[in-house]
């Protein structure tokens, strides 16, 4: 750890960093990195941490001290402002994240992603602290070409439906598609972020993170979280895989997205943290534009990892179509493509993703079937109460 270098070769500083939303997916894998790769402190703020005790337990760990848990809802706790004080950056993440949500508790959509995040923005604008914030892919909603027909051209040329930081367009939905309700939040969060920057000098970076997938995203309904819930695709298409049930494709499962590797993600919000000079006042999009799918595809290629890793042979009738309504019910709307420009996070910080998607849905379903199979296999053979 000693010796280690920024991208303009100065040293690295150890700082002390105020994490908010640390005990979820993506907060998990940043403690962790942070833990054993850098010297730096993490304050990490959640209302849950099953997610880091590995990293909180037990104090022999060679980090213990240097991380700090805080059980803290956001929403409503006065030690907020005396932690962003304490720390010389903070990262927000808490949110609600999953498009179930969306157009089924749209106010608490809007509540966590745009009001709860204030304080936060305005804490770190008053006392001077440096700021990562976590948006989302969402905030570009449609692309441009999504609008031509079917069988025009001009869908094909990427000026139509690659997502650029600073010239895209936000194409939401209408106001009753509640869908957009956390896209729209998102985006009011960013521009109220810039315009801290701009007129209060607030130093900011914003992530546009394109759906990030690995180990512990979301839960297993009815193993490690609600049986109704409905987490997002990768934690319902293994639970599908290991009850062995069909996958369910929302609306034929055309719609296109682009997949990257938690671990991949990961390095890029550390070059972020360790280069404050190359990263702030920048908006980041984080994805991986090789790894695109259909969701149908993406459903197949899973089913034939799955059998592999687990050694199980794929059920017959692998998907099954369902409606959005059916599934998210009324007011669901979709993206139909996610392709991120790569230009200014390469420019900025040199950074590129690394694993396709083959290789990273081998690792992670590898760790699902560890991890979940035997929970699945007790729960499935309980004998029905009369
Ligand atoms: N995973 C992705 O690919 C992805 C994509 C786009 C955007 N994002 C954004 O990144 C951030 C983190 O996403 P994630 O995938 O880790 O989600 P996650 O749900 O796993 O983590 C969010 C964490 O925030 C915590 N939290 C929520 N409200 C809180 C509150 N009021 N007080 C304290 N803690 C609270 C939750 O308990 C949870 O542990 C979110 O802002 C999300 O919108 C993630
Ligand atoms: O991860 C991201 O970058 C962002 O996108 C996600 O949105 P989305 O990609 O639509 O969410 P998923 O639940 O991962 O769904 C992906 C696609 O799979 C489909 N799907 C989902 C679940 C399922 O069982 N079957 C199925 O066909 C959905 O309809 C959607 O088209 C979430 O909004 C956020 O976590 C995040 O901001």
């Amino acid at each position: 750890m000693a010796g280690r270098l920024d991208l303009d070769g100065n040293p690295i500083k150890p700082i002390t960093i105020c994490m908010i939303g640390a005990g979820g997916f993506i907060g998990s894998h940043l403690c962790e990195k942070l833990m054993t790769e850098t010297p730096h402190k993490v304050l990490a703020l959640d209302v849950y941490n099953d997610k880091i005790k590995h990293l909180l337990e037990p104090d022999t760990l060679q980090w213990s001290g240097r991380i700090q848990f805080h059980r803290i809802n956001i929403k409503h706790d006065s030690r907020l402002e005396g932690l962003i004080k304490m720390a010389d950056l903070t990262i927000n993440l808490a949110a609600i994240c999953t498009p179930a949500d969306y157009n089924t508790r749209p106010l608490d959509t809007i509540y966590s992603n745009f009001i709860d995040a204030l304080p936060v923005v305005k804490y770190c604008s008053e006392n001077n602290k440096r700021l990562i914030h976590f948006s989302t892919c969402e905030v570009y909603g449609k692309t441009i070409g999504s609008f031509l027909p079917k069988d025009h051209p001009l869908r094909e040329d990427p000026d139509f439906y690659v997502l650029k930081e600073d010239t895209s367009p936000c194409i939401f939905g209408s106001i009753e598609k509640q869908r957009w309700s956390y896209a729209c939040a998102k985006q009011l969060i960013e521009r109220l972020v810039y315009a801290e920057g701009a007129e209060n000098g607030l130093k900011f970076t914003i992530v546009r993170p394109f759906n990030w997938i690995g180990p512990r995203m979301d839960f297993i309904p009815g193993i490690d979280g609600p049986s109704e819930g409905v987490p997002r695709v990768l934690a319902c298409f293994s639970n599908n895989l290991l009850r062995r049930e069909p996958l369910k494709l929302v609306d034929g499962g055309e719609s296109q997205r682009t997949f990257i590797y938690i671990k991949d993600a990961i390095e890029a919000v550390l070059l972020m943290i360790e280069n404050p000079e190359r990263a702030n006042g920048h908006i980041f999009n984080v994805g991986n534009p090789h790894n695109e799918v259909t969701v149908r595809q993406l459903a197949e290629m899973m089913t034939e990892v799955y059998s592999k890793v687990s050694g199980e042979t794929a059920i017959e009738s692998p998907t099954i179509d369902v409606s959005s309504k059916e599934f998210y019910g009324e007011g669901y709307d979709d993206s139909d493509k996610r392709i991120p420009d790569m230009t200014i996070i390469n420019r900025q910080l040199g950074w590129n993703p690394k694993t396709s998607l083959w290789d990273l849905l081998e690792s992670t379903l590898t760790y699902q079937h560890r991890t979940y199979a035997e929970a699945v296999k007790k729960a499935t053979s309980k004998p029905v109460a009369s």
